[in-house]
């Protein structure tokens, strides 16, 4: 079977002839890489290892025949992100562009359920006849924000999802906010569950969620809004609310989310956001190319966390098929060698060896968020302690407020930001801060300030006394010296 499959797969007819003698009773599976690539060149230089080995492993080699987009489910919990996700790839998949996706699926797909390269669950792939998509559907609850903020900031675009039956929820409004400060300027709302609410509330959401698009920063007048009922699209009931109304939704999502421009001459650059161990393979990592391409035998480097590994990347797949050379923009899983699962995290960055470094000091610009925006009713103010998320990562951090004795909520304000390891963060780079289950503001990197000396590094770690101490001894000796 393998065997016609490379037969097949050779694009030369008189080629294919010869494949076929040099093939015929051998078995795919039991070449050795460079066997096989000898093979291929001596039946075929048209048939490059790379489309053989897939073949052999019945795996597709990916074609890239439209521009990718990255876009996404947002919005409050129940609304139904998740059924409109598994919904677009039933209606999609009866066009041929996409694979459908069972609702439980797309929902608590155990990562060992997933085989291959690209194994992260929450990613989901279609097509439509104008662009390829990556499509992240971000799980409810707890868990929600972190993964909004990891997740959407791979987003070009949303899908905000809001259901006829609660209209704007307060999740709505906070998941709308976040996805503006990090930086999604392109929306497209979904108005979910009309089978069942009545015209009349459907009108008022849709007045409702307008004026609430145009608060948060958006084009509220103007921004496509779609409704219909994911649930009837995907149960194949109601055509005009179901499936039509979908196909309306991709329409206005390949019309008004603008494919961006992509950085591909820059040294390639990705953070990791998962890691995994496949058997018989070695390490794989998973996240979106940020920029630059990346090709199998290129050398690569993890930095973050305090650590840099060296590597190589033995292979580049993206949902399954093989990539000859990914490009920025796409979501990615990259088999690397020389590296363990458990020398890897979530947030270090795979990047062209010696092309970014990590920092600990840095100055930012934040907005601090009101308590209706859904920050917290307390000012905070030098030495405190909080969490930092940027790209795929989160880290603790302590801040300085160099300019004000405090930052109320409602204020912006210029912060020193000590972070307790090391991390790559750019000049220009946005972040979120956060406190326990609480955003408090997001911001962006203003400037990257000397590595913090030993002592000081002790002192982050220290409690409020150490420091007290240390910041009087340092001002005895500045009166002193006056
Ligand atoms: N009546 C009706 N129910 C729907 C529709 N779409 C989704 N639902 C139901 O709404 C409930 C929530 O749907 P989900 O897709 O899980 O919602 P979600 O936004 O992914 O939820 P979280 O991931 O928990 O935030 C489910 O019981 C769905 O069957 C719809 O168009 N009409
Ligand atoms: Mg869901």
């Amino acid at each position: 079977m393998a065997t016609l499959n490379i037969i097949r797969a050779c694009s030369v007819p008189v080629f294919r002839h010869s494949l076929k003698k040099l093939l015929i009773g051998r078995e795919p599976f039991i070449l050795s890489h460079t066997g096989a690539n000898t093979l291929c060149k001596r039946a075929s230089p048209t048939v490059t290892f790379q489309r053989f080995y897939a073949v052999a492993t019945e795996k597709k080699v990916f074609q890239r025949d439209k521009p990718h987009c990255n876009v996404g489910t947002i919005g409050h919990v129940d609304h139904g992100k998740t059924t409109l996700t598994a919904a677009i790839t039933k209606v999609l998949s009866d066009k041929e562009l996409a694979k459908a996706k069972a609702y439980a699926d797309i929902d608590n797909a155990p990562e060992e359920k997933a085989r291959g390269i690209t194994i992260n669950v929450a990613h989901i792939e279609y097509s439509t006849d104008s662009r390829h998509y990556g499509h992240t559907d971000c799980p409810g609850h707890a868990d929600y924000i972190k993964n909004m903020i990891t997740g959407t900031s791979q987003m070009d675009g949303a899908i905000l999802v809001v259901a006829a039956t609660d209209g704007a929820m307060p999740q709505t409004r906070e998941h709308l906010l976040l996805a503006k400060q990090i930086g999604i300027n392109h929306m497209v709302v979904f108005i979910n569950k009309v089978d069942a609410a009545d015209q009349e509330m459907v009108e008022l959401v849709e007045m409702e969620i307008r004026e609430l698009l145009t608060e948060m920063g958006y084009d509220g007048d103007n921004l496509p809004i779609v409704k219909g009922s994911a649930l009837c699209a995907l149960e194949g009931k109601n055509p005009e609310i179901g499936s039509e109304a979908v196909m309306k939704l991709l329409e206005a999502v390949d019309t008004s989310i603008p494919t961006p421009i992509r950085e591909l001459d820059k040294p390639f650059m990705m953070p990791v956001e998962g890691v995994y161990s496949i058997p018989g393979r070695g390490t794989v990592v998973t996240g979106r190319l940020e920029r630059g391409t990346l090709k199998k035998g290129q050398d690569a480097e993890f930095v973050g966390h305090n650590k840099v590994i060296k590597s190589t990347v033995t292979g580049v797949e993206m949902f399954h098929q093989i990539l000859e050379e990914a490009h920025a923009g796409d979501q990615v899983g990259a088999l690397v060698r020389g590296v363990k699962r458990e020398d890897v995290k979530r947030g270090m960055i795979l990047c062209k060896p010696g092309t970014l470094k990590f920092v600990d000091n840095v100055e930012g610009q934040v907005y601090v968020l009101t308590k209706e925006e859904g920050g917290r009713s307390r000012p905070f103010m030098s030495f405190a302690q909080m969490q930092m998320f940027s790209k795929t990562w989160d880290m603790p951090i302590r801040v300085q407020i160099p300019d004000k004795e405090m930052i109320m909520p409602g204020e912006d304000a210029r912060l020193q930001i000590q972070l307790f390891k090391p991390m790559v963060l750019e000049q220009g780079q946005r972040f979120t801060i956060r406190d326990g289950s609480t955003t408090l503001g997001t911001g962006v990197i203003t400037k990257v300030l000397p590595k913090l000396s030993e002592v000081e590094r002790s002192l982050l770690t220290e409690g409020k006394k150490a420091r007290e101490k240390y910041l009087a001894s340092q001002k005895e000796k500045q009166e002193k010296k006056k």
